[in-house]
């Protein structure tokens, strides 16, 4: 376990992993050409995937992330316990700045956040152990972060 995350068992990072490269397989990415796939696990071991899909009006793209997270939310569930993210390029990305928002609200600051390599299978295959994945967590990825707490502070007595 890094010192950012929560720990989580071998069987279900694996699931959380293998469900964000099914994901993918649904990107509709017809203008940027480049594939995002991206899974929940929730508190009840339920896996949630989110696919990015875009939009002939660009800005109107929504990211796999945000995706799996308005699944879930819309469905009632709000806890989760990991999120995987892959694409096919073999560095594993990272996700955008507005997902990495959208994780802020619903995850806790050191909820393991799986950064999986477009080329993993092809790692494991070589041997590769790990595949790869780079292990984060929200606290990593958005430091000093604005999040729902924030709202239920105190006003200062002007206010
Ligand atoms: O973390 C990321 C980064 C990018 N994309 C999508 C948005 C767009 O459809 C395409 C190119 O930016 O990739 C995601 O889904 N997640
Ligand atoms: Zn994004």
């Amino acid at each position: 376990m890094s010192a950012t995350t929560l720990e989580l068992s071998v069987p279900d990072k694996e699931r959380v992993i293998r469900a964000a490269i099914e994901a993918k397989e649904f990107a509709y990415s017809r203008y940027s050409k480049f594939r995002v796939g991206a899974a929940l696990l929730t508190v009840d071991g339920q896996i949630i995937k989110g696919c990015n899909v875009e939009n002939a009006s660009y800005g109107g793209t929504i990211c796999a992330e945000r995706t799996a997270f308005v699944k879930a939310v819309s469905d009632g569930v709000t806890s989760f316990t990991a999120l995987a993210v892959t694409s096919d390029v073999p560095d594993a990305i990272s996700p955008c700045g507005i997902c990495r928002q959208f994780i802020r609200e619903f995850c806790a600051q050191r909820m393991p956040i799986f950064l999986v390599p477009g080329d993993y299978d092809a790692r494991l295959a070589k041997g590769e152990g790990d595949g790869g994945v780079k292990e984060s967590s929200i606290a990593e990825l958005l430091p000093q972060s604005f999040g729902p707490e924030d709202l239920e502070k105190p006003r200062h007595p002007g206010a």
